[in-house]
Parts: structure tokens; sequence; C-alpha cells
């Protein structure tokens, strides 16, 4: 949609408002001449007291509809506990759609009033998080003053497979696509379907047969300029999934004219993550690819030098590409040195962890500093998509395509089991999950023999993961496998940023072979051959618990997972049953007995009860005999 159609409506809105007023003038206007005549002015007058009682009714039923509402809200929020697989209730629905559209009158005037200004200017301002109707499938082509010369056209070797293949392709790839504009895209499923481009002309890919599914089946809609929601398990190339449709865009569109004195870096593309060593491996994937075309990609993250980061800034005149994290994205934000106002392209990688609460503020802050959503095109990636984070995640986008990979209709965290799609979390089905319940105390005992029995004989420099919740207990970890003779280094937020660097490197390079680390590893990180992951201590979502085994097994390979669960952690028994339940795994009579009940994760503003409302099937009509 473009920027002048959503003015439209709000002008609309405004418009509805001025007319009912002018409408009461002209009543009370046409009404004086009539006043002189008793008859009629009797009758005027009854029908004013009418009018009148009327209104006062109509206000105490709308108190008394209100009032009925807080109370069902109340009651929805004070019901947190749910047993597995349950499914939120009516009410809880009902609640939910009212209270949307309350908290955003404010907001969407914001970011009115932001468009009104141009383009923001860093200081954080949060998106309006209205949902609005669909954009033209080119939708940010169409606002754009400086319109990229890339469009999407469906090749000829696509539209030559035929319709049974294309469903049997995405029947097999368990890939569904949910996409209010219905412009039916073909999925790539042959590099040869993508259209030639001076990009693919260099062969990228060389390396890979195929795309993967979230490849084959976003694409078509990322580089058609729609926004999009891309959900595939951890290890299936959504880097790419993102990469490929940011660089085209950018390597087809002019650069914006800035005077030469002007020393701000102003980024075409922002790509967001939550951890530092995952942007700079988000970084070096792009830049790899972005270098093909003449595009300057720079990686900005915190516990390293700023000015040799502003050095790096200046010398590519504004780097096309600024891969982030939101802390130092926002320190170069504040004092100037960048700016996002020429954004066209921006992904949120690790979606729901970066709209979670501890990092939302930030990103509506760089989100914010961006050109509105209608004149942008936002992407979001991630391998677990729980309902918490889905109304605000829409918020930031116009008309996103959800593309999910994988039956997820059948068990998760805090979504539902009741075969309606709701549910988005799902393990790496080629990961071997074992739970072993164990004694609190016979942890790192338990830790130490498992190591030993995975590097036995061949398997002897086998890289494996070990996984705690605590700085302080990885350090402890970390110092008890020394004692005992292993070769370990460690990863976490009590490190400087050039111990962890040179404990990741170690890793990958195979000079250590175990890795003991916090849960700033647990996302994206691609290291190849991770053939096990120990969970020492359980994290503290599910949804991380799915990330952190996702570093073993990717990129088509088979991997290994095992969990020493205590009676600490019983209240994740039910979600992590419902996991391994989902990716066939056993399920333990041990685990068992700590119950499957799940505890819904509750949304800030909606309470437990949160669900996501497809708003865009119909209700169900009741008919009474
Ligand atoms: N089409 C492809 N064929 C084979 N391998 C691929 C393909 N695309 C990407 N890969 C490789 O797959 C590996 C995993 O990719 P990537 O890190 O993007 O996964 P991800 O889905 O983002 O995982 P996570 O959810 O853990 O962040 C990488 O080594 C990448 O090079």
């Amino acid at each position: 949609m473009s920027a002048g159609k959503k003015h439209a409506r709000s002008e609309g809105e405004e418009q509805g408002a001025r007319v009912s007023k002018k409408q009461k003038t002209v009543g009370t206007a046409d009404s004086s001449p009539i006043d002189s005549d008793p008859s009629v002015l009797k009758a005027e007058k009854k029908k004013k007291k009418k009018e009148k009682k009327d209104k006062s009714e109509n206000k105490e039923e709308k108190k008394k509809k209100e009032k009925k509402e807080k109370k069902e809200k109340k009651k929805t929020r004070e019901e947190p506990e749910q047993s597995t697989g349950e499914t939120g209730n009516e009410t809880g629905e009902t609640s939910i759609a009212d209270g949307d559209t309350k908290p955003e009158k404010s907001k969407k005037s914001k970011s009115k009033s932001r468009e009104q200004n141009g383009l923001s200017n860093g200081t954080g301002t949060a998106e309006s998080t209205d949902l609005e109707p669909a954009p033209a499938v080119n939708g940010i082509q169409d606002a754009q003053p400086n319109a990229s010369n890339y469009s999407y056209k469906q090749t000829a070797a696509l539209d030559a497979v035929s319709e049974v293949e294309i469903q049997d392709f995405l029947k097999a790839k368990e890939i569904a696509i949910s996409d209010p504009s219905s412009s039916n895209l073909r999925p790539v499923m042959q590099f040869s379907h993508l259209p030639t481009s001076p990009l693919l002309s260099k062969n990228p890919f060389a390396t890979f047969t195929e795309p993967t599914p979230i490849q084959a089946a976003s694409w078509p809609f990322a580089l058609s300029g729609r926004d999009v929601i891309g959900i595939a398990e951890t290890g299936s190339g959504k880097t790419i999934a993102f990469a490929l449709p940011c660089v085209e865009l950018l390597a087809s569109s002019p650069k914006a004219k800035h005077s030469k004195k002007d020393k701000t870096a102003y980024a075409r593309a922002v790509v967001v993550s939550p951890t530092r060593e995952l942007a700079m491996q988000t970084h070096a994937a792009m830049s790899s690819l972005a270098s093909l075309v003449g595009l300057s990609a720079v990686c900005l993250y915190g516990g390293a030098s700023k000015d040799d980061q502003r050095t790096l800034l200046r010398k590519n005149s504004g780097a096309d590409i600024i891969v982030a994290t939101p802390g130092r994205l926002k320190d170069f934000l504040s004092e100037g040195c960048v700016s996002l106002s020429d954004v066209r392209f921006a992904v949120l990688d690790e979606a729901d962890r970066m709209l979670d609460k501890g990092f939302e503020e930030d990103i509506k802050l760089i989100l914010g500093s961006c050109p509105p959503r209608e004149r942008r095109q936002t992407l979001m990636f991630t391998a677990t998509w729980p309902t918490s984070v889905q109304g605000l995640a829409e918020g930031f986008m116009v008309n996103p395509v959800k593309v999910t990979i994988g039956n997820r209709t059948r068990a998760g965290g805090d979504g539902d089991s009741q075969g309606n799609g709701t549910v988005e979390l799902q393990a790496n089905s080629r990961i071997e999950q074992k739970v072993e319940v164990v004694d609190p105390r016979g942890k790192e005992q338990r830790l130490l023999q498992l190591l030993r029995e995975a590097t036995k004989g061949s398997a002897k420099n086998d890289r494996i993961l070990v996984f705690c919740l605590y700085k302080k207990e990885a350090v402890r970890v970390e110092q008890f496998l020394q004692r005992n003779g292993v070769r370990v280094a460690s990863i976490h937020g009590d490190l400087r940023q050039d111990q962890r660097t040179r404990s990741l490197e170690a890793f990958k390079a195979g000079t250590t072979s175990v890795l003991v680390a916090t849960d700033v590893a647990a996302r994206g990180l691609d290291i190849p051959e991770v053939k096990l992951v120990i969970n020492v201590t359980f994290p503290l979502t599910i949804e991380d618990y799915v990330h952190r085994i996702g570093r073993t097994g990717r990129a088509g390979k088979l991997g290994k997972a095992i969990t020493l669960f205590t009676e600490h952690d019983k209240a994740h028994s039910g979600s992590l049953i419902n996991v391994l339940r989902a990716a066939k795994q056993p399920v333990p009579d041990e685990l068992l007995k700590f119950g499957t009940t799940v505890k819904k994760k509750g949304h800030d503003t909606y309470g437990a009860f949160f669900k996501d409302v497809d708003m865009s099937k119909k209700g169900t009509k009741i008919t009474f005999d």
C-alpha cells in the first residue's frame, strides 16, 4: 500500500467525524422555520425527548458492555495455566480484538506525523501496530520515488512446470503460504527458476544444489517487494532467504543523493540480530553476496571499538547494508553517525527474540528511524514464532505473507494443538533428542560421562556444544571440565568480546572440540559439524531449547541433543513433551511424571489468553432452528 493510500484512509476517518458534526449543524439550521408552528414544535420536542432518552440508554448500554468486557478480560488473565494442547476460548479472542484497537490511536497519529515530517529523527517513535489493507504486490515499488529497477517476473521455466508438480512440491516440503493478497506466486524449486540478474550471473549459489524450502517459497514474494514472515527450522538457510532479495533490491535501485559535507552514513538496508556473533556471521554472508554487485556491508556490534566501526562506515561512504546488534546501532543513531532514513529493506533476524520484551523498545526505535513501513520492505525470519509476538510483528509490516515450513499443526509451546495451523514451534526433525531426568547434584559428573562416551574412537575430535543457563554456571562447568582433562573453551557474557571471538574461532577451527556456552550462542550460529548439543541446565523458554539444539543437524545433516532435566525444570515438562512428540522423539516416563501441563506465555498487553486471530477467516454463522 502506498503512503498516499494510508493518508487517504486516515483523512477519510477524519472526514467522517467532520461530516457528522456538519449534519448536526445543518439539522439545527433546518429546524428554525418549523419552530414557529406549535404542533410541529410539540412533535419536535417529543422527538428530541425521545432522542435524549435513546442517547442516555445507549450510553448506559455502552457502559454496561465496557464493564462486561473488562470483567471478561480480567477473568481470562487470571487463568494463566492450560493443560497441554488446550486452546484459548472465544472470550479471550474477543477481548483481545477489542483491546487491540485502543492503544493504537495515539501510535497511529504518531506514525502519521512522522510521515508528514518526512523521515523520523531516530528518537525512537514507536510504530503504529494496526493492520492495514493489502498493498499492491509490488507495494513498496509503487511507493518509492527512486523505485527499484528490479521487478520479479516468474520465469518461463517456472511457468512451464505443471500445477500438479507445484502442489506436490509444496506438499512434500511442507510449505504453507498465507498471503492476504492471494498473489499465488509459485515456489522457485530450482535456482534456474530465478529471473536472471547481474547478481545471479555471478553464480553465487554454485555450491548448493537447490534452494531450501524457505528460500524456494519466500523468494518470489520478497523479490516482489512484499513483506515476509518466514518460519522454518533451524539451519534451513533463512539467512540467504533474506539476503538475496535484499541485495537484488539494492543493486537495482539508485542511492539517494546527500550533500558531500554530510558525514552521516545512510544505510539502505538494515539487518538486526540479537547477538554480536550472529551479527558478524550474518554480515559475512551478506557481504559476500553484496560484494558481487559492488555493494558494501558494515557490521555494528557492542564490545568492539566504536571508532573502528565509525571509520568503516565513513570509508564505505554510507555502507549499503548495516548488520547490527540493537544497542550499538542505537548508539550510532543517537550520535547522528548513522541514519536509517534511506532504508528500503529492513530485516529482523531471530524475529521472535527481537520482538520480545528485552528488545521490543529498541526495535521500535530502530524501525521508527526507518521510513514508514509503507515505504520500506520489512522481513522477519525465525525458527520459532510464539503467538505472543505475532500481533506486534504485523504492526511493523504491511500485509505480510507468512511462509511456514514444516507441519506445525500438531503440538507446541504456547500455541494450540487442534490442527488449526496456529502452532509454530517445531524442532528440526533431523535432530535425535534425548532427555535424561537426573538428580541436580549429579549433573556435572553425568556431563563428563556423556562427553567421554561421545568422543570415543573416531569421534575423538567431534565438536560438542554444552549449554548452561547462567554465566557463573558456565565458568564453573568450564573449570570442572578443564580439571578433568577436557580441552574446552567458553562463550558467555562475562567474557570480553575478543575472548568470546577467540573461543568461537577455536571451536570452529577444531582446536577445542568442546565449547561451553550460555544462550548467547543459542540462536543463529552456524558452526559446521557440531555433532552433539548437551543441555546441562534447561533454558528459560522452550523456544530457546529449540534454538539451542538447532546448533546441530544443520543444512540437511543429522544431529543429536541430550538434555539433563531436573525437578527444578519441571515447569517446562509439558512444552518439552510436546516438542519431543511433534518430532517423534521418545518421551521418558520420568519426564511424564512432571506433568504435561503447558504454562501459557502471556502477552504484555493481552495477558495469558493472547491468541493470534486470523483476520482473513470468515466468522462461523450460527443458525438456530
Ligand atoms: N540452498 C542451500 N543448500 C544447501 N545449504 C544451504 C542452502 N542455503 C543455505 N545453506 C547453508 O545452510 C546452513 C544454515 O543456514 P542458515 O545459517 O542461514 O540457517 P538458519 O535457517 O538461519 O538457521 P537458524 O534458525 O539456526 O538461524 C549454512 O551453512 C548455509 O550456508
